[in-house]
């Protein structure tokens, strides 16, 4: 077993993944992700993005391949550890908003600041700057109930930043927004990341995804397909790029 290169953050190689009912989610999938990249995971529904991320941030026991986090070996790690590496190092965003219903939005985006030590008020200070950043800094009092969907997953966005992860995975991160807002929040979030030095990988059906992101991969039925760097784009804050099949 030999660890990933130095400055490699996330490495992954010769993934296979089956769904508990059997059906095949991921057939041998390789890739690797650079310390500061936005690397954009593209590919139509049922091609295995959210089942790779999921593979990648140890939300899922791999039992075919090598899963790396720095020199951490994911593959062989057990439910404690793994769950451990995903609150202190590993941020996530879903396609729909997952928020504590008790709680208001400036709550919630405190909430994984103060699980890691932050206090109150400096947390408090943090969330609402992100709501703000956000666009939904005048909701932070609301209860989740009070907002709507696209402004649930505004808050969740700003919960998946504020602690600065060392790796956020963002899955269908603006699903549940307006046509008319996703590129602005895109815009939002990638800035933020890069601002911050996070590393993202973003999954998407979108291709306006991979224009914003530093390299993109395509996946089709669990297999991924060769990248290939396009020149920037003038409108484009990263480097664009389209895959191949091979
Ligand atoms: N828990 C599960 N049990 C069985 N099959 C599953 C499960 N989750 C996903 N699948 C199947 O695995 C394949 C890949 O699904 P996955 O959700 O990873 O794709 P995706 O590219 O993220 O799709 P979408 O864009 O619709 O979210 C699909 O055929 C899907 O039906």
């Amino acid at each position: 077993m030999e660890a990933p290169p130095d400055n490699d953050v996330l490495w992954a190689r010769a993934l296979h993944f089956r769904h508990p009912d059997g059906s095949p989610g991921l057939a041998g999938v390789s890739l690797a992700v650079r310390e500061g990249e936005i690397l954009a995971v593209i590919g139509p529904r049922g091609s295995g993005k959210t089942t790779l991320l999921r593979c990648l941030s140890g939300l899922v026991p791999v039992r075919e391949g090598e899963v790396w986090f720095n020199s951490t070996p994911l593959h062989t790690l057990g439910p404690m550890r793994r769950e451990r590496l995903r609150r202190d190092r590993f941020g996530w965003i879903d396609p729909a908003p997952v928020l504590v219903p008790e709680l208001n939005a400036w709550e919630n985006v405190a909430l994984p600041l103060m699980l890691r030590g932050a206090g109150r008020r400096r947390a408090k200070v943090a969330a609402l700057e992100w709501l703000e950043r956000l666009d939904v800094g005048d909701k932070a009092r609301n209860r989740p109930h009070a907002l709507h969907q696209a402004e649930r997953q505004r808050v969740s966005i700003a919960r998946a930043l504020a602690p600065a992860p060392m790796v956020l995975f963002a899955d269908e991160p603006t699903a549940p927004l307006h046509r008319s807002d996703r590129t602005h929040v895109l815009r939002t979030l990638t800035s933020a990341t890069r601002s911050h030095g996070i590393t993202m990988v973003l999954a998407s059906l979108d291709p306006q995804a991979a224009a914003l992101a530093d390299r993109a991969i395509g996946l089709l039925d669990g297999r991924s397909m060769r990248t290939v760097l396009l020149p920037d784009a003038p409108d484009t804050e990263g480097r664009a790029a389209c895959s191949l099949s091979v």
